[in-house]
């Protein structure tokens, strides 16, 4: 039997902006209300993909979301025509048209957590979408996406899709950008390694400044439906000093894949029990945990350049590529560690350079941009194909941007009634594009 590791990269919406709607992410808070380019931003992700499907990579992508959010503008009290509800939103509450109109949907690290099929106890590919209740501009992305990930997925013999957890604090689920797998063979049960910034436990620490998104309960959670093993599972709390120094996500500061952790010293807490445990459940076979030590990438130099928010992807049984973004060649520290890191005795020995900036100013580099999902052969098949990126589908997509997105938005632009029908329209196209069914509120 075949098996690999199929990335899903989010497309890019047509209200891509800066809105300064994260705090603790440095990049979303320091590019606040600079202008935007949704058409560069959508065309610097597929250019990413179709590389690496050219690199024979099996690369899909994932839909984005209808914005602004007229449905949630209605819920929370805005009524009469939808160029009304607009208006009367950025009249009285311009912070909430800024979260209903971001296109944060891209960042599909976020959209759910995947469980191969080699790990679960029924056999099948589980999906969890994630709650992402920290943030309100998040917090209302999981419908949506769990419509996307059952057109894209949709074969109940191969896939099994959970609702998302419930919205409260307890439960703050980020999905797999705390999420990381480790394993011998793709198709081969592993170690999935869940990452946590808080728990209920009030001894435990926890950052000051900054909030935790990911706890240990939903993690647990996720863990328990998607029927994993507890021999292949690890709960692991990230440092609270550094989430405070803006690693909002696991996935700023860590990447695995296989028998590789790639990570900074300073990521985790309670490190030698945690990798002795990680190393017990892998079994005998060589694991390679690679650490990054502060005096060589300092955290701030991680955030900047993020150098951690890699795709880390197997060329061959024995070596791999780290997908990183230009921002890494562009910092001394971390360019000329990535010059070393090739030459080190473990299997990184290539690294690949991707211009995502536009993504990269709202803290989202090549790693946030995508969802693993290791698949069979057989579940291959069984993915709605036209969501896969081949050549044909490249140029569908790059042409319909070129077609339906602006090369320039601001906070102005947010209430332009033209710039909802704009969006709708396009989604409605790439919905036949992509064969997704009706998976938009406007289309139901
Ligand atoms: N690390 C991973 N996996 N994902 C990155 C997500 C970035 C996203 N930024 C934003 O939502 C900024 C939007 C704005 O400010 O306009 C977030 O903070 O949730």
């Amino acid at each position: 039997m075949k098996f690999f590791e199929a990335n899903f990269d989010g497309l890019v919406g047509p209200t891509h902006n800066y809105a300064g709607l994260s705090f603790g992410n440095v990049a979303s808070f320091s590019n606040a209300n600079a202008v935007s380019n949704p058409k560069q931003a959508a065309k610097q992700g597929l250019a990413k993909a179709k590389a690496l499907h050219d690199m024979g990579f099996v690369q899909g992508m994932l839909a984005p979301q209808e914005r602004p959010d007229i449905a949630c503008l209605r819920q929370l009290g805005f009524s009469g025509s939808d160029a009304n509800v607009l208006q009367q939103a950025a009249a009285q509450a311009p912070q909430i048209l800024r979260a209903v109109s971001s296109a944060s949907s891209m960042w599909t690290a976020n959209a759910a957590t995947v469980s191969p099929s080699a790990d679960t106890q029924d056999g099948r590919v589980h999906f969890t979408p994630a709650n992402l209740i920290d943030k309100l501009h998040r917090s209302i992305e999981a419908p949506v996406t769990g419509r996307i990930l059952k057109a894209t997925f949709k074969n109940e013999q191969y896939f099994s899709h959970h609702d998302a957890l419930p919205h409260h604090p307890l439960l703050g689920d980020e999905g797999a950008a705390n999420h990381t797998r480790l394993c011998h063979e793709y198709g081969h049960a592993g170690v999935e390694l869940f990452t946590y910034g808080q728990s209920s436990n009030a001894q435990a620490p926890r950052p000051l400044k900054y909030p935790a998104r990911q706890t240990l309960e939903a993690s647990q959670a996720v863990a328990r439906l998607h029927g994993l093993d507890e021999d292949g599972v690890v709960f692991i709390q990230q440092n609270p000093d550094v989430i405070d120094q803006g690693v909002f996500h696991n996935d700023v500061i860590s990447v695995g894949n296989r028998n590789v952790l790639f990570y900074h010293e300073q990521a985790f807490i309670d490190t030698q029990a945690k990798f002795a445990e990680i190393q017990s459940k892998f079994g005998e076979q060589p694991l390679h945990f690679v650490k990054v030590p502060s005096a060589e990438v300092s955290i701030d130099d991680a955030v900047q350049s993020y150098l951690f928010n890699t795709q880390l992807l197997s060329i061959d049984a024995t070596s791999m590529a780290l997908i990183a973004p230009t921002n890494c060649q562009e910092n001394k520290a971390v360019n000329a560690y990535l010059e070393a890191l090739v030459e080190m005795d473990n299997p990184i020995n290539k690294v690949h350079f991707f211009d995502v900036k536009q993504s990269m100013q709202n803290g989202g580099g090549p790693a946030c941009l995508r969802l693993r999902v290791a698949l069979t052969q057989a579940e291959l098949n069984a993915v709605n194909p036209h969501t896969i990126m081949n050549d044909a589908l490249f140029e569908k997509l790059n042409a319909w941007v070129d077609k339906r997105y602006r090369d320039r938005l601001s906070d102005n632009d947010l209430a332009d009634p033209q710039l909802l029908i704009e969006s709708r329209t396009a989604l409605d196209e790439l919905t036949q594009i992509m064969q997704l069914g009706s998976v938009y509120p406007f289309q139901r």
